[in-house]
């Protein structure tokens, strides 16, 4: 299974140390982006992408928390994200966003909130299914989305990945249920070994 490392748990004095640190056992960079609206978090603009993309090849993706994604979908693809991630409350038209995220050279992503269907997606290449409420951290999963991998895999033929409530005894049932990835951040960021972590999660299916 796939990890896209959330940097959201990393040791904000040292991201640059936190990147290194996971860079060779890691298939991407999570970066979670919050309003104050949408959510109740401030999180994360383009410059920090910028700034990440100066320090890794690896993939990054942009999840947009926010209440105006439309806004903020062509500044966060300049800044180097290769993944970007919209909530439908967050767009006026899904199917029109995911087009210009698309066409502005980016993967179109759709995180599926606890409450949401999967269905209505068509168009996202990742479906990122929120394990807890979104904008927060370190709380544990919503068993409900187990359900929901289920329903998504294969769904359009988007990558599945599952952000929030990431823990020992989560992932394992994850890749069980069909996921291709997770969001993993204190799983790994407070690890003895983070890279150690990292592959254990390749090595699930
Ligand atoms: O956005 C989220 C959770 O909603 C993640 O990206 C967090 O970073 C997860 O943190 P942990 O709870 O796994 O430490």
């Amino acid at each position: 299974m796939k990890s896209y490392v959330s940097l959201w748990s990393a040791d904000p004095l040292n991201v640059g140390r936190d990147i290194d640190r996971v860079a060779g056992h890691a298939d991407g960079f999570h970066i979670d982006v919050t309003d104050g609206h949408l959510t109740p978090q401030l999180l994360f603009g383009p410059d920090f992408v910028a700034a990440v993309r100066t320090r890794t090849t690896l993939p990054i993706e942009a999840h947009l928390m926010v209440a105006d994604a439309d806004a903020w979908v062509e500044p966060f693809i300049e800044a180097g994200a290769d993944v970007v991630t919209v909530h439908r409350r967050g767009t006026g038209d899904l199917a029109a966003t995911l087009d210009r995220i698309g066409r502005a050279g980016a993967v179109p992503g759709v995180a599926v909130e606890l409450d949401e269907l999967v269905s209505g997606t068509a168009g996202a290449k990742r479906l990122l299914l929120m394990g807890t409420l979104i904008g927060i951290k370190g709380v544990d999963l919503d068993e409900r989305v187990y359900g929901k991998i289920a329903e998504a895999v294969g769904h359009g033929g988007a990558e599945v990945f599952v952000d929030g409530g990431i823990r020992e005894h989560t992932v394992p049932l994850m890749a069980r249920a069909g996921a291709d990835g997770v969001v993993p951040g204190s799983l790994v960021y407070g690890a003895a070994d983070p890279g150690a972590r990292l592959a254990w999660i390749r090595g699930l299916s």
